[in-house]
């Protein structure tokens, strides 16, 4: 089958959008799950964090269905949500919509430049949960904040929450790739503690409403940014009265950076989620399911101006990381 696909990304963390609206495909739950190998498979010709399918909805302008790489499919996205928001928007000519997700039906607005020549999406990021049942996560304790988890780790302490997909958020002085990958991977293995597997970040304070985040992804390994990590990091430094609610958060990543801001509606959480949606290219792709082979059958269309722009923000992001 020929796919027409758009690659874009978040905070360079980068999807395959595919625009299910148009009525031009109807792929069955299994051909979701083939497409997602094969596109993000970064061995083959495309490589991506996740597949974003765009389709009508009975209750939102549009549904957006998120494919980790690893065929399993995630509550939300917060890089990706962003995305899709400037993709529906665009093409229904609004500045403001609701998507469809799983668990919720989220506004999503087009927002002010926030960095020369990039404009910014601003997402919800709820429900949010810091019940243990809600990710789930099997433990003595029904809330985790600050709280050991001595399956993971002897010396690290964890907040654990669900934006609605799972996090372990821990504050740590200093970032070590190699010490997260390991505790990603032993948290996604344990499926007695962890049974829907979990999103793993590492926090480092850099200063006042200012923190670096680095995530091992559910279904993924280390990405250079994840949304809905950012977004649960930024409320978990709240929480533990690192910084301000309802006041500006600025979450450095590897990618680039966003803006989130925590906010209390009575009891209940909800975190905006402001940042880039940068298109990389367009093309169309042929998949054969049977043997999951693809193939490019179309030049592609490089968003080349965006991208240079992409480019000055993120080593200005660099810069804010090293100061
Ligand atoms: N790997 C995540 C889904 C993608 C989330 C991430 N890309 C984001 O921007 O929020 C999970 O399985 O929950």
């Amino acid at each position: 089958m020929n796919i027409e696909i758009l690659k874009c990304h978040g905070s360079n963390n980068d999807f395959v959008l595919i625009d299910e609206m148009t009525g031009a495909y109807s792929f069955s739950e299994e051909d979701r799950v083939t497409i997602a190998k094969a596109l993000c498979n970064r061995e083959g010709i495309v490589g991506a964090d996740g597949i974003l399918f765009v389709l009508n909805s009975d209750v939102a302008e549009a549904q957006m269905r998120m494919f980790n790489p690893d065929g399993s499919e995630a509550e939300m996205c917060g890089n990706g949500l962003r995305c899709v928001a400037r993709y529906v928007t665009e093409k229904l000519g609004k500045d403001e919509v609701v998507i469809e997700t799983p668990e919720a039906n989220l506004p999503v607005v087009k927002r002010e430049e926030m960095y020369e020549d990039i404009p910014s999406f601003e997402v919800n990021i709820e429900p949010v949960s810091f019940s243990a049942d809600s990710l789930p996560l099997h433990s003595p304790h029904h809330i985790h904040i600050e709280q050991p988890i001595p399956a993971l780790s002897k010396d690290l302490t964890f907040t654990a929450l669900s934006v609605p997909n799972p996090h372990l958020i821990t504050v740590v002085p200093e970032v070590h790739d190699e010490n997260l990958s390991w505790l990603g991977k032993v948290a996604n293995q344990d499926k007695e503690l962890l049974p829907n597997g979990v999103n793993v970040s590492y926090v480092q304070p850099l200063g006042d409403q200012k923190v670096f985040v680095r995530t091992y992804e559910r279904g993924v390994g280390l990405t250079n940014a994840c949304g809905t990590a950012m977004s649960a990091s930024a409320l978990t430094t709240v929480i533990v009265e690192m910084n301000q609610l309802n006041e500006e958060i600025f979450v450095f990543n590897r990618g680039g950076f966003v803006i989130c801001t925590a906010l209390k509606d009575g009891d209940d959480y909800v975190i905006k989620l402001r940042g880039n949606a940068t298109y990389v290219y367009s093309s169309t792709i042929q998949l054969d399911v049977a043997s999951s082979e693809i193939k490019e059958v179309k030049d592609r269309t490089l968003f080349e101006a965006e991208n240079h722009a992409y480019a000055k923000m993120q080593s200005y992001a660099q810069e804010q990381i090293t100061l």
